[in-house]
């Protein structure tokens, strides 16, 4: 089935209700790189990144590749940027998620992880060699890092490096098979340069994880001398990136293969590095990495745009049981509203996490958010969109609606760049500190502005003291989990109610408004933590839960129009809203052309 782009006009909007207009919004949300951003999606309208249903496994892989070559020519993104200037890096990858997760996400395999760990953990000789064929997109990139045996626990992987004087080189082996790489995106049939990581020896003495580069094709396509790659098979989604498996034997690499920014080797064989412990050395390594979880956890945000924006067009449009309109539904304002509120606070969360990565802000600080937030927006993003599917029904499993092809192709990303559960643990321990006194006991009566704050503060001070003293945080992982939900939730509402007063006052009521909801609800989803901590009580309770049912009324509108206008405010443009549900369902369904798009 070849999908037709319908030049169906969009629903007509009542703007009357609303404080801000959706243009405005729309500048205030996307602030940042302006110019690259308005470039970046008038080339998107190319034909190129139309969607596509009607293709087969391979076809898709090669259309992502044709796909990845097309954006190399236009210059928006550059692994320079890494170094330069992260804020254009990320706003050259932000609008791909509208067009599809697959080329989403290879691109960030070439240009985040391969790219990012060549600019990063490597020096000039590295970024001369390498980076400018990457940016044309001449040496399609990989990044392996997971083992079969070894995914979450990077630190144990077993491929080995042993560094030979003698021959001023290094010998790579997989050993078993536990220790192949797997998943490797670009690996199974384009990806001709590789990042590879593996526990390095030099003289006898094993100095930890260092990162390599190395081809495992050549110019021709060819697999390289001791290297061995398998197909990683169909995946649920996301079948556009051609995961492979790779085996290492005994591949010879000259001394330059080492990323050498934080360890070297010199002239005599010896080993220098400015960081001397092998835990250290590898937190720093990693942390340096931080711009993958960046993009990931924004392309979660914006596909909760892409969802909401459908989902919220369709519902104020679409009558059920006489003239009423599903979007009037209490039910369905209760599913939509939300995710709107959590998608702004997202929005201006990371607006503010890509400030900081910018200004090369402190290193562990930004490990901390970039992993909290990226745990907290992607799992928000599944919710989301399942919401959006449902409000839908039906309408929400045509592929053409573009909401569950993202709920399928993104659903891996919980789990890579850091499976969330195990980076809520990271983010505890980076957070906990000796000496955390209890808090007060708290209150909450009236869901003031300043008792919500107090309210999500007082959630991550109070699990921060019990955890600390639980002691074992092994044997209380479910309150790490809890935690770390607790610090991204503090710190993005009180961010979001900063930019509230930030903000031009033209769109201040409203702002405050989806603020509001955004704490209100995220009190309720963890009623069972205020109520047995004593800060509300079972009239309290009800209480909540009729603020989360008026705030949810005031922000969708009567039937939902409202939200019409806040999702406007996202900026997606209507190219890249191709759902035909967002345009006008009865056009759509009624045409005569309908059976021409089969
Ligand atoms: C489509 C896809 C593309 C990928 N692309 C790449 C790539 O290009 N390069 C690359 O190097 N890797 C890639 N990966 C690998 C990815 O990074 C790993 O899948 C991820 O790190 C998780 O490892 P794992 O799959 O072995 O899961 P595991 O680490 O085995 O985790 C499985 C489950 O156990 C839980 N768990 C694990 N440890 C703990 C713990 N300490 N405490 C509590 N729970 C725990 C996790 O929460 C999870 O639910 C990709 C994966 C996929 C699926």
């Amino acid at each position: 089935m070849t999908s037709k782009v319908w030049a169906i006009r969009a629903p007509e909007v009542d703007r009357s209700s609303s404080a801000a207009s959706s243009q405005e919004l729309s500048k205030y949300l996307n602030r940042d790189y302006v110019e690259v951003r308005e470039a970046i999606l008038e080339y998107l309208k190319h034909d190129l990144f139309k969607p596509r249903y009607d293709l087969s496994f391979y076809e898709f892989r090669d259309l992502t590749q044709e796909r990845l070559k097309h954006l190399a020519k236009g210059n928006f993104i550059s692994c320079f940027d890494h170094i330069n200037d992260p804020g254009r890096f990320f706003a050259g990858m932000e609008a791909l998620t509208y067009v599809d997760y697959s080329i989403t996400i290879k691109c960030g395999v070439h240009y985040t992880l391969a790219g990012g760990a060549i600019a990063l953990l490597g020096t000039r000789k590295h970024h001369n060699k390498y980076l400018p064929l990457m940016d044309s997109g001449e040496l399609p990139g990989c990044f392996a890092m997971t083992e079969l045996g070894h995914g979450s626990n990077v630190m144990g992987i077993e491929t080995t490096a042993v560094y030979d004087h003698a021959r001023n080189s290094f010998v790579l082996n997989t050993g078993s098979d536990l220790a192949s790489k797997v998943w490797i995106g670009g690996a199974s049939q384009y990806g001709r340069l590789c990042t590879v990581f593996a526990q390095l020896t030099v003289g006898g003495d094993y100095k930890g994880v260092h990162v390599f580069v190395m081809r495992i094709r050549d110019d021709e396509g060819n697999l390289c001398k001791g290297v061995r790659i398998e197909e990683m098979g169909h995946k649920m989604g996301m079948n556009g990136v051609d995961n492979g498996r790779i085996w290492f034997d005994n591949v010879v690499l000259d001394k330059d293969s080492l990323l050498d920014r934080y360890a070297s080797i010199d002239e005599q064989g010896m080993y220098h590095s400015p960081i001397k412990s092998i835990p250290a050395r590898f937190g720093a390594m990693v942390g340096a990495l931080s711009t993958g979880r960046v993009c990931i956890a924004q392309s979660a945000v914006d596909a909760c745009k892409l969802g909401l924006t459908i989902a919220c067009r369709y519902s104020s449009d679409r009558p059920q049981f006489g003239k009423r309109k599903i979007g009037s539904y209490l039910t369905h304002k209760r599913r939509l509203a939300p995710g709107v509120a959590q998608t702004y606070a997202l929005h201006l969360m990371m607006l503010q996490l890509k400030g900081l990565v910018n200004d090369r802000h402190d290193p562990k600080k930004i490990h901390n958010l970039s992993s909290g937030l990226k745990a907290a927006a992607t799992w928000t993003r599944v919710d989301v969109l399942q919401k959006c599917r449902e409000c839908c029904g039906g309408m929400g499993l045509l592929s053409e609606n573009q909401i569950g092809g993202m709920i399928v192709d993104m659903n891996v990303d919980v789990t890579f760049e850091g499976d969330n559960t195990v980076l809520m643990q990271q983010v505890v321990k980076g957070i906990l500190a000796k000496g955390i006194k209890k808090p007060d006991p708290i209150q909450v009566r009236n869901y003031s502005i300043e008792e919500l704050l107090e309210a999500l503060k007082y959630r991550e001070d109070l699990l921060k003291y019990k955890l600390v003293q639980l002691g074992d945080l092994d044997a209380n992982q479910d309150t790490c989990v809890d935690l770390g939900w607790a610090y991204a939730d503090y710190l993005t509402a009180e961010n979001f109610f900063k930019e509230v007063q930030r903000a031009p006052p033209a769109l201040r009521d409203t702002l405050q408004e989806l603020a509001v909801l955004f704490a209100l609800e995220k009190m309720e989803r963890n009623a069972v933590f205020y109520v047995c901590d004593g800060v509300i009580d079972a009239d309290g309770l009800e209480n909540l839960r009729r603020r989360v049912n008026d705030q949810c009324n005031v922000v969708s509108g009567a039937d939902g129009e409202r939200l019409n206008i806040l999702c406007e405010g996202f900026g997606i443009p209507e190219h890249l809203i191709t759902a035909p549900i967002a345009k006008g369902w009865r056009e759509f369904h009624t045409s005569p052309e309908i059976g021409a798009r089969m």
